[in-house]
């Protein structure tokens, strides 16, 4: 297994030792569902697993390697030519905004691109700072404003002003929370709306960011954030810290979205772009642990 996705893994594959077949043992179907129940898989979805294996009791790497693949098959809106490529960051607080926005803007900045932060949670004023701390932290430009202040203008004036000096990403922070849904659901529209004019048909890409702790208990914000904004894909943070990463087969069968990158730490270069087949590969050698990875 990629050893980034060991990282991410670590604690869904203990989770499942504890039910692992015993030495010499074959899956069957009804160890298969105790295993990816204890991966967080919902029972609805372990029900449609099973559902969709062949008929027979034992079950093969390779049959289960192709119903889980299946669920991850959602496009990857991949950045197009626009200069600046505009993408606005949404989640609910704590999900882990800010630490993804410093890891993605430094990612990028890896990759050779300028980028531009636009600090637009200005309903609290220790988001704009943590923001400011992550563009000293990893040297990028930031704008922002006083706490209070229209976050539509911190787009406007994030975009105008990378466009005036040729830069190549805008990532824009919004708000997890206002005083009530209508008001955050106003706001990001206008937000939108404000960014088509700095710069138009942007934003280009909005991530939503779900807390990998959180398992399929996200499914429902997620769903919320997608109906009512419209999320191009998505980001799993702390999938470090949980035993929950058989949940992503939910959380993508639930919004019908691609899950882009997910977060495995705290630090700038914890954050790794999703790969689902080296994703289902990695569960796949904690389940079939008689098997050596080249039987399927
Ligand atoms: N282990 C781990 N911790 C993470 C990861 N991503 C974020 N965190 C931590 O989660 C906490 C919340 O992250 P923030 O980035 O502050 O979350 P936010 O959504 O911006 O929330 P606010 O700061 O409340 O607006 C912080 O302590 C982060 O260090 C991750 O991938 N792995």
């Amino acid at each position: 297994m990629i050893g980034f996705l060991k990282k991410g893994l670590s604690k869904t594959l203990e989770a499942i030792k504890s039910v692992a077949p015993k030495p010499q043992e074959k899956i069957s179907k009804a160890l298969l569902e105790e295993i990816l129940l204890e991966a967080d898989v919902t029972y609805e979805l372990v029900e449609e697993i099973i559902y969709y294996l062949p008929p027979q009791e034992q079950v093969k790497r390779e049959d289960v390697k192709r119903v889980l693949s299946t669920y991850f098959i959602y496009d990857t809106p991949a950045p197009k030519k626009e200069k600046p490529f505009v993408e606005l960051i949404l989640g609910v607080n704590g999900a882990g905004k800010t630490t993804t926005i410093g890891k993605l803007a430094y990612m990028y900045k890896r990759e050779g691109l300028g980028v531009m932060l636009g600090a637009g949670d200005t309903f609290r004023a220790a988001a704009i700072e943590q923001l400011r701390r992550w563009s000293e932290r990893i040297d990028v430009p930031i704008v922002y404003t006083q706490q209070g202040h229209d976050p539509s203008a911190v787009a406007f004036d994030a975009i105008s002003s990378a466009r005036a000096r040729g830069i190549d990403r805008v990532i824009i922070d919004t708000a997890g929370r206002l005083q009530n849904q209508v008001n955050l659901v106003s706001e990001l529209q206008k937000i939108t709306r404000i960014c088509n004019k700095a710069h138009e048909g942007a934003p280009h890409r909005k991530l939503l960011i779900l807390d990998g702790t959180q398992g399929n208990s996200a499914i429902a914000q997620a769903k919320a954030f997608h109906e009512l904004i419209g999320v191009d894909g998505i980001i799993i943070t702390k999938l470090d810290g949980t035993a929950k990463g058989g949940a992503l087969f939910g959380v993508a069968r639930a919004l019908e979205l691609p899950i882009l990158y997910v977060g495995v730490g705290e630090s700038e270069e914890d954050l790794i772009p999703f790969e689902a087949e080296a994703f289902v590969d990695g569960l796949l050698e904690g389940i079939f642990i008689n098997e050596s990875s080249q039987n399927g």
